[in-house]
Parts: C-alpha cells; structure tokens; sequence
C-alpha cells in the first residue's frame, strides 16, 4: 500500500538544495535564465524549495498546456506576497487577488469598460495626439542627430496616454510633474517584483526585511502612489458634474463606490478604487513599454530586419502621412512578426505572475500539491531549441507559415501568460506596442550613436524582465 501510494504521489524531481534556504541561492540576479539552466537537467515539471516554500517550474510547451489550459482551475489563484499586498490594498486589484467572486465580478466589469475593442478605438485620439508630440520632439533630436533615450520616450508616451485615456487627468496641474511621477511608477514595480524574506520565511522573514530596510522603501512606495490616487480622485470629485458623457474610468469607479455597488461578496470601498488604479497604472504603462524597447534594440541589431519592416510600413503608408492609424497597423504583417519575436526572445514577464495550487492535480505524472507556488517559464520555452530553430537569433520570417499567434492558446508563445488569469488587456497592449513601433520606424530611420558598435541587452529583473540599460539610438529623418 505504502509502494502504491508512493507512486501515486510521484513528487517531481528537484536539484539538491542547502538546509533552511532550499534552492534560493541558485535563483541569482536573472532567476528566469537560472531555472532554465536548472530545467535542462531536471526536466520540465521541476520543483525547487525556496526558503520554506515548495515551487513548482514548468518549462515546456506541453506542460505548460497542462497547468494553463487542462488544470487551470486546480491552480489559477495567486499567492499571498508582502509586496503584492501592500501595494494591492490586501489583494484589491485583478492581477494580485485570489481566484473568488470579487477577481470574477471585477475582471468582468474592467474587460467591458476599459480593455474591450471598443473602448481601445475610442483611446485612439489621444494616442494620436501623444504620438504626434512624441514625433515633434524626436524631429528636434533628429535635425541635431543627437540619440534619443527611446526607453524613456516610450515610457513618458505611455504615460500621458494611460492617464489621460484612464484617469483623464496629465500631469500638468498636478503635483506630480512628469519625471517625478515615472521615478515613482519605477519604484513601484521594483518593490512588486523585489525579493522580500517575509515571502520565503513565513514568520521570521520580515526581521530580515527591516533590516534591509526592504520595508521601509516599500512603505514609502505605498504612500507615494496613495497621495497620487488621493490627488486623482479628489481631481475627480470636484469636476465639473454636469457632462457626463466625458466621464472616465476613475469617474465610473467612483460612481459605483457611491452606489454601494458589490462586487463578489463585498461592497466597492475606496481601497478598492486604489487597488484597481494601481494595476492599470503599473500593468499598462510599463509593459508595452518595455516591449517597443526591447523591439527597437531587437532591430538596431539587425539592421536586415530593421530594412525590410520600414519597406512595408512604408510602402503601404505611402508619404505625408503624419500619424499612422490603428486600422493602418493591423494591416502590417511583418511588423506583427517582427513583435511576435520580440515577445519570444523577451517576454515582459519571464515567469509569468507565480499561481497557487488550490487542489492536487498532475503534470506529467507528477503529483502537485496544494499550496504549491507555481511559475511558467515563458523565457526559457522562447529560447528552447527544441521548440525554436536557431532560438538565439532575431528571425520574425519564423513565424510565417505557422499558426503561433500571441494569444494564450499557443503555448509556444505566451507573452499573456494563459488560462483563467491570462492578461485582460492583450487587445490594448498589443495595438499599443504596433502602433508606437510603426510610428517610430515610419517617420525616422535609427542608428547607434557614434562610437557604439551593438546594443547591450543586458535585462533587469523585477515582476517584469526590462533592458538594464537604457536604449539610446539615433533618429535620422526619413
Ligand atoms: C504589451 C503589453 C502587455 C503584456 C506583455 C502583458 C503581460 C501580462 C502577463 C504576462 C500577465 C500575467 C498572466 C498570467 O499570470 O498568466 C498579465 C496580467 C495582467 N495584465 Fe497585462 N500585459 C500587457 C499590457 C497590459 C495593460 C495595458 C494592462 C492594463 C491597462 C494590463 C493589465 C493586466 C492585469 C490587470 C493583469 C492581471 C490579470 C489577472 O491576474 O487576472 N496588461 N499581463
């Protein structure tokens, strides 16, 4: 019986680890690259202990099918992370709370009002218009051909277009100017991804992160971004009340605060309202930026690539045409590989937002437990040789005659991540990335500054994987 039931809960297999801390010390600076490294000796359902948590590391197509798409119900929840929780007013938002009610009722009501077809097309203006100055102010940098920090760019242009098209606010008027504002919006997604003791070591680990003084800067980050939203909804309380047809998504949350509107099985409080800011603020702006990043150094470094995308973009715009339209860029095919295998080589988030094991299923055979923590390593499955020919090198003609679209059912690809907790805003974040990209390579050609031979792609990790390095290239007028 005993031999039965070993059997029956085959544990995965595991690379040895050191008492008390487990496998944490093989995660180092970039743990998505360690645990593929790790996988490829052990396998692709591996479990490695970190400090006193079991975590579970699927690094195949097949089975991460198995967890996303066969048992995703067995495992669609989210743990519960210092970080995530301070920052998430105890787990308020979509992206941090647990698999109940409330995350159902609210994904729902944030897919209709603010990440649907519909509501993209109406946000199209202001891109245009942010777009438009964007332009403006490379045309200056390229008249001197001066680099330009593209990282930067992108992020400042995404933004303007979040806040106004979200919270309808810029930043003009408020206490927030734009430099101080992004240095806060970094800060943030550092402490939401940042390695916090308390999350390995249940009970003692917060001893640790006072002395770091890992609390301290996270507390700090929690009151800045409060005083923002504070700012924001007071901005939002004294407008003028009478036209409510400019109403925008802050103004509908703050109506439904005021009507006692319930949400799963509580009602809409204020914390709420700030928990569901903070993942539009974090998850919108930073993510299609870091992937317009990662595409222009992709094609800076592949100067063949770089040609053939501009041929099509420009073939097909034509001259004079100053801001390229949604409808344009969707029908832009090679642009659309070319952004596809940028997600491959460097997924925004490597492993996925961790899950947690509700109810015991398998992978593989192997047994996984409940309260299992759980990752995807979506880095390792673009890079795996098996599964990509020549998976080091910048193809997008890769993608040609295959059917390997970015949407959650190919999990080749799975720059959404999958399942139940796939990214609600693909729709949004994809047209964004295509139309800041189209728009850079229609109106300019790009080139490295003087004295630069290549672009470093050196990456940061955090909740997301970032180029470290910001990307300066230089605009040439087309
Ligand atoms: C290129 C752009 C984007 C990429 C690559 C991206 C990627 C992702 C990924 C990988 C996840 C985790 C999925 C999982 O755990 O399986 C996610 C979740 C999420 N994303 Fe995005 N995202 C993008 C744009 C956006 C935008 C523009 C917003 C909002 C304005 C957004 C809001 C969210 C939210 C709220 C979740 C949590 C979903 C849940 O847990 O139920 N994302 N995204």
């Amino acid at each position: 019986v005993k031999r039965n039931n070993q059997r029956r809960c085959r544990q995965p297999p595991s690379p040895p680890g050191l008492p008390f801390i487990g496998n944490l010390h093989q995660l180092g600076v970039l743990p998505h690259r360690s645990l593929w490294e790790l996988s490829k000796k052990y396998g692709p359902v591996m479990l490695v202990k970190l400090g006193r948590v079991s975590t579970v590391i699927v690094s195949s197509p097949e089975t991460a099918k198995q967890v996303l798409r066969d048992h995703d119900l067995n495992c669609c929840t989210r743990p519960s992370l210092e970080g995530t929780r301070k920052l998430s007013y105890n787990y308020r938002d979509i992206a941090f709370s647990r698999y109940d009610d409330y995350w159902k009722d609210l994904r729902k009501l944030c897919v209709r009002e603010l990440f649907s077809t519909k509501q993209v097309n109406l946000i199209q203006p202001i891109k245009k218009m942010e777009m438009k100055k964007l332009i403006d102010s490379i045309t200056e940098s390229a008249s001197e051909e001066t680099p330009v920090n593209l990282s930067e760019k992108f992020l400042s242009l995404n933004v303007n277009v979040v806040c106004k098209a979200s919270f309808g606010v810029s930043f003009q008027g408020t206490v927030l100017n734009n430099e101080k504002f992004q240095g806060l919006v970094h800060e943030a997604i550092e402490m939401l991804g940042s390695f916090s003791a308390s999350d390995f070591f249940p009970y003692i680990g917060w001893i640790f992160d006072w002395f770091t003084g890992l609390h301290a800067r996270r507390e700090a980050s929690v009151r800045d971004l409060d005083a923002f939203y504070e700012q924001m909804i007071d901005l939002h309380l004294h407008k003028n009340r009478e036209d409510r047809s400019e109403d925008d998504f802050v103004d509908l949350l703050l109506r439904l605060e005021k009507e006692e509107a319930v949400l799963g099985h509580g009602q809409l409080t204020r914390n709420h309202i700030k928990g569901i800011l903070m993942n539009v603020l974090l998850g919108g702006i930073n993510t299609s930026a870091i992937t317009m990043t990662w595409a222009m150094a992709e094609l800076a470094r592949n100067p063949r690539v770089m040609k053939k995308v501009q041929s099509e973009i420009r073939d097909h715009i034509g001259k004079n045409n100053e801001v390229i339209s949604l409808d344009e860029t969707d029908k832009l095919k090679y642009l659309k590989m070319v952004i596809k295998e940028t997600w491959r080589l460097h997924p925004v988030s490597p492993l996925l937002v961790p899950r947690e094991v509700t109810s015991e299923f398998k992978i593989n055979g192997y047994t996984i437990q409940p309260k299992t923590r759980l990752h995807v390593n979506t880095w390792g499955i673009g890079r795996d040789p098996k599964v990509w020919k020549d998976p080091e090198e910048f193809i997008p003609e890769r993608f040609m005659d295959c059917d390997i679209e970015a949407n959650g059912l190919h999990f080749e690809l799975l720059p959404f991540g999958g399942g139940r907790r796939i990214c609600p805003a693909m729709y949004l974040g994809a047209t964004t990335v295509e139309f800041g990209v189209a728009n850079l390579l229609y109106q300019f050609d790009w080139k490295l500054p003087e004295g630069v031979d290549d672009v470093d792609m050196d990456e940061a990790f955090g909740l997301t994987a970032h180029k470290k390095h910001d990307l300066l290239l230089v605009p040439v007028k087309s």
